[in-house]
């Protein structure tokens, strides 16, 4: 089918201009929602487009840094109010782009601002400490140093929010920043960069260059310029960012998958823990890294929670997420469909029972999409392929264990650790979670999805690095400890 849009072509930001690749090559960004509508045209970009923005996040850096952290955060409040100025447009550029709702999509890009104005006043408050030296004539206290320039390496699935919350935070500590952003949704990240540009930063303090993986990507990995890496995505990806960055001595950070479970006893409020396991497991069409993949219910209530899930799940209106009714959204892209029917097939194979859903959505109107209908699983254990790998698609395996004690043992027997829930009333049940749920993010009564940017975010297991991002844990990594000790 022929298109009627007009799409725009949308630059890479080197030294504060937008310039084309010199491959003078783009690729079209589509909509998953239509495939043949093209959202936008992006430039493919070449090592030696990286090594100009490289430079001039170099050159940008000194005279960053020596700026007061009050002078960079009212960069960032700048920045903060022109996308909310243009929240709207962002919103349904990104859901246009990637699929996930309008309203999502909103409320992805407030956070966006929420962040920036977070570390704007970062920029006022202690970056060190006094600590008394055995000299009496001392002073001995810390400070903290920025990394220098920082590649910023992001997913797909939160095309405002993880961008932002890496660039704020490396920003405001006096950091200088080289963003790709993930191929699928170059356009939105182009309308987020095109905030910073408005609001006046300096040439170089912020640059994107849009490209493949194997170029930029890797690219970022080895530059010898380039002195920190901050990585969101997938597992694979992320261990080849941390061999490459360790093997030059580049600072790294890995954010990447999960495998997260919530788990239901038998006092737990049902209608609470379905609806939770429905948004915590669907919305975004399973594409969140916190997304409920594993549902573990105790035996005592297994039955009648799975028929009420699978009551609730057949009533989610499938569409485009521009439209108003939509409650999810096409997959982001057809090789993610095409993962999501694999692990449906490869469920069925492994002996898990199809409740419902799991297939190609064929509905009129729908043909040209990556949509897919919500799947569950019933009698899947845990040996199971799709109880072990990150299918990041809306497919919901159910687990029966008879105690807590089983339930906790099924929830860690994965080789992941980003966020875990719990739906019980017993408070005894809540703090074995809290003690022994193997997870960065651990929520009692809520779904497992849901970040909060004031507090540490981060996996345990091979879902991270060990490190944290936002809140004030962020300053770790985007900046290195200086003891300073001072003799009068
Ligand atoms: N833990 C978290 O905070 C978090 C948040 C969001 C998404 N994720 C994870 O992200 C994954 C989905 O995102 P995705 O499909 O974009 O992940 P991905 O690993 O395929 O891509 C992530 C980024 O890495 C780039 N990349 C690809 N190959 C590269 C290479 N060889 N060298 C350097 N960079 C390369 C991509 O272009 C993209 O910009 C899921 O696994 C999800 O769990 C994790
Ligand atoms: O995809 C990873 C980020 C998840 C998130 O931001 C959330 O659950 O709110």
């Amino acid at each position: 089918m022929a298109v009627t849009t007009e799409a725009k072509t949308y630059l890479n930001y080197i030294n504060g201009e937008w310039i084309a690749s010199s491959s003078e090559e783009v690729t079209k960004s589509i909509s998953p929602a239509n495939k043949n509508e093209v959202v936008g045209y992006v430039q493919k970009s070449t090592k030696e487009d990286l090594d100009k923005a490289v430079a001039a996040a170099k050159a940008a850096q000194a005279s960053w840094r020596k700026l007061s952290g009050a002078a960079r955060g009212e960069f960032l409040y700048k920045v903060a109010n022109i996308l909310e100025k243009n929240l709207d447009d962002i919103a349904e550029t990104m859901t246009r782009e990637m699929g996930k709702t309008l309203p999502e999509a909103k409320g992805e890009t407030a956070r966006g601002v929420a962040i920036l104005r977070y570390y704007a006043g970062e920029g006022l408050r202690k970056v060190g400490d006094v600590i008394p030296s055995t000299d009496s004539e001392a002073l001995m206290f810390t400070t903290r140093a920025p990394l220098g320039v920082v590649g910023v390496i992001t997913p797909w699935n939160f095309p405002v929010a993880i961008p932002i919350w890496k660039m704020a935070p490396a920003l405001i500590y006096g950091n200088t920043v080289v963003l790709k952003p993930a191929g699928e949704t170059v356009v939105t990240a182009a309308k987020v960069i095109e905030c910073f540009a408005e609001a006046g930063l300096p040439s170089g303090v912020v640059n994107m260059v849009s490209g493949s993986g194997s170029v930029i990507g890797q690219g970022i990995i080895d530059h010898p310029d380039i002195n920190g890496i901050t990585f969101t995505g997938s597992d694979q990806v992320g261990k080849q960012v941390g061999q490459g960055a360790l093997a030059r001595g580049a600072k790294y950070q890995l954010e990447m998958g999960g495998k997260n479970p919530v788990i239901v006893t038998n006092d737990a409020d049902l209608d609470l823990a379905v609806e939770a396991t429905i948004s915590g497991g669907l919305r975004s069409t399973g594409q969140k890294c916190t997304a409920t993949s594993r549902v573990i219910v105790q035996s005592g209530v297994y039955e009648e929670f799975r028929e009420k899930l699978v009551a609730k799940v057949k009533e989610l209106k499938i569409g485009d997420g521009l439209e108003g009714d939509t409650w999810m959204g096409p997959c982001s892209s057809e090789s993610q469909l095409n993962t999501v029917l694999s692990y449906v097939e490869k469920g069925k194979e492994e002996g898990a029972k199809l409740l419902y859903g799991g297939e190609k959505v064929q509905e009129a109107g729908l043909e040209n999409g990556f949509y897919v209908q919500p799947a569950v699983f019933d009698g899947v254990t845990s040996e199971m392929a799709i109880a072990q790998e990150e299918i990041f698609g809306p497919v919901l395996a159910l687990m029966k264990v008879e105690t807590i004690e089983e339930a906790l043992q099924v929830a860690n027997d994965v080789k992941f650790g980003l966020s875990a829930s719990i739906f019980t009333t017993n408070i005894s049940n809540m703090l074995s979670f809290i003690e022994d749920m193997d997870a960065g993010l651990v929520r009692i009564n809520a779904e497992s999805a849901g970040v909060e940017l004031q507090a540490p975010f981060g996996g345990m297991k091979q879902s991270s690095s060990h490190s944290r991002e936002q809140g004030q844990a962020a300053i770790e990594f985007f900046t290195s400890i200086k003891t300073v000790f001072v003799k009068g």
